[in-house]
């Protein structure tokens, strides 16, 4: 089980920087020895900063493949849209062909749209038991959610499905699609990213907290990978930093 690894940043730019360095380094790591490197994005906050610090490198953008950690069930024309937002303020300025991104339906149910976005899944790790994906790129709301997973909810227990649909999701938009835990747990890197002083107490209580009912970001353990949370001094202000 990861033990996380917590990186404190000085400013937005030096964490964007990080998090940009980590992601070229596994993916270098990962096309040299599968000829492949396979990412999961989150939305949210997260878009911001990965639009900062991944197109200051150079890569071989062919060779990446972007999935969705999680998704609005919303046209992508939608503001909510997460493939939109990735599509709008990243995808432009790296060249990442389009049939490398993996964007969820949101032109069918939102049942469906999670069977076919595990079906895509499975198809791109064929042969694999279960996908593990290079990185998983993560963030965490106020009350502890991440993808859409929510405190409290039924998914937190969902053991056979990679994938799963919600229609009642506590934030707005109430329907998405989700990874699950058994998925995001078999990554080889999972990467939290959180920001700000409204994530302060919920990151303490992730990191240094002990709850009977673990929030589900606290779930997060990639069985045999690592674990890396990238914060800033206003989220960090409340850890135990002896
Ligand atoms: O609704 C969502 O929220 C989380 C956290 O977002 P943030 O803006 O507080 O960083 C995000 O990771 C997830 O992908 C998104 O659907």
């Amino acid at each position: 089980m990861a033990t996380p690894i917590v990186t404190v940043c000085a400013s937005d730019e030096s964490l964007a920087c990080k998090l940009g360095d980590h992601i070229h380094e596994k993916a270098e790591d990962a096309i040299a020895q599968r000829g492949v490197f396979r990412l999961g994005v989150s939305g949210g906050s997260l878009v911001k900063v990965l639009s900062k610090g991944l197109p200051k490198h150079t890569a071989d953008w062919a060779k990446w493949k972007v999935f969705f950690c999680d998704e609005r069930h919303v046209p992508y024309t939608d503001k909510e849209c997460t493939y939109g937002d990735y599509k709008a303020n990243l995808l432009t300025a790296v060249a990442i062909p389009e049939n490398n991104l993996y964007p969820i339906q949101p032109d069918i149910t939102v049942e469906e749209a999670a069977v076919e976005y595990e079906k895509k899944i499975k198809e791109e790790f064929a042969g694999s038991d279960l996908p593990r994906f290079d990185i998983l790129l993560l963030g965490m709301g106020p009350d502890g959610h991440t993808c859409s997973l929510f405190p409290d909810h039924k998914l937190l227990n969902e053991k056979d499905k990679l994938i799963a649909p919600i229609s009642d999701s506590p934030k707005p938009p109430p329907s998405r699609v989700t990874m699950t835990l058994p998925l995001l747990n078999n990554a080889a890197c999972a990467v939290f990213v959180a920001c700000g002083a409204s994530k302060a107490e919920i990151l303490k209580r992730v990191l240094e907290g002990n709850d009977a009912n673990p929030l589900p970001a606290a779930r997060i353990k990639p069985t045999n990978g690592e674990l890396i949370w990238m914060v800033d001094e206003a989220a960090a202000k409340l850890l135990d930093r002896k």
